[in-house]
């Protein structure tokens, strides 16, 4: 058996090129273009890259965006100050403040500035408590790419064991909620679970969050298994590779995500659906 590959970079560009057409349309009826402020503090190489790749992307579809790049020695309160002036904006549709931040920015208070209804990340606690009680509103990125490339599998969800190694607030929590939604039964393991590999055998659905690279091997796939990659790890070599040993797991699911293309470029396919959505709820 070989897995067949969700190709996320194929997804996330039809996803894109359907924003790209409601966005001509929305300008077409004198609507204004989606507005995302993107908000980099410091200069995290890995952060660069994927502030850059959303600029470029909005860029492409159409999007205003208003670019913030400050130093690292910005402080909480400059930080917050320029939110309060972005939520009161009103040409922004939503606020993105690239994680992570230096260490004395307290990334909870930060998130917990931006107007519930501007958190295109979906991180605000109302947003994620909405998606804990099934009533979505700014879904998480990641996760919400995620469930899009599931989708693509045609396979239905409802019933199926999913296991998520990784219980992060940005990817392994919100996943865990996304396919509890979805009716799968849920274990979300993290670094104190006893006997990883009994449970990840046991997984219909195996989501992997957890930045080590290559952990999950070939054995440790149930037959059949849906294998959706969220690890990103450049090895010494250079060469960028997930949490799963792609090779080997490739030989006993069904489904497999890659690294690179595979749920990466979904983030920000979701990101740009997100900010559409709050434009499209706006008169303006
Ligand atoms: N405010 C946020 N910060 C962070 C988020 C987020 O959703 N919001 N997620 C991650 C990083 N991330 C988006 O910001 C992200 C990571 C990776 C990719 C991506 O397309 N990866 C490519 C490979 C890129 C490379 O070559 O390095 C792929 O997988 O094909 C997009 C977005 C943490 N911070």
């Amino acid at each position: 058996m070989t897995a067949k590959i969700l190709d996320g970079k194929a997804v996330a560009a039809e996803l894109r090129e359907h924003i790209a057409q409601r966005v001509q349309q929305r300008l077409a009826q004198g609507l204004r273009a989606p507005g995302l402020a993107v908000v980099l503090v410091g200069q995290n190489p890995a952060s660069l890259v994927y502030v850059r790749n959303k600029r470029k992307a909005c860029e492409q579809l159409g999007f205003v965006t208003k670019d913030y790049d400050l130093p690292a020695t910005t402080t909480q309160t400059e930080l917050l100050t320029i939110l309060d002036s972005l939520n009161a904006d009103s040409n922004i549709d939503g606020i993105l403040v690239q994680l992570p931040l230096p260490a004395h920015i307290d990334p909870n208070v930060i998130i917990e500035h931006i107007a519930p209804h501007k958190d295109v990340d979906g991180f605000h606690p109302y947003n994620i408590g909405r998606l804990a009680l099934k009533m979505p509103l700014l879904r998480p990125c990641t996760p919400k790419g995620v469930m899009t490339l599931l989708a693509k599998t045609g396979v239905e969800l409802a019933g199926l064991h999913a296991v998520v190694i990784g219980q992060s607030n940005i990817v392994g929590r919100p996943m865990a909620l996304e396919l509890l939604a979805a009716r799968c039964t849920v274990t979300i393991c993290h670094s104190r679970t006893r006997d990883l590999i009994n449970q990840t055998r046991q997984a219909d659905v195996l989501v992997v969050a957890v930045g080590q690279a290559e952990l999950v091997k070939g054995d440790w796939i149930k037959p059949d298994a849906i294998v959706i990659d969220v690890g990103m790890n450049r090895l010494d070599n250079g060469k960028l590779v997930g949490d799963v040993a792609f090779a080997t797991c490739q030989a006993h699911a069904s489904w497999i995500t890659p690294v690179p293309g595979g749920v990466g470029p979904m983030t920000i396919a979701s990101l740009l659906e997100n900010t559409l959505e709050v434009a499209e709820l706006s008169k303006t």
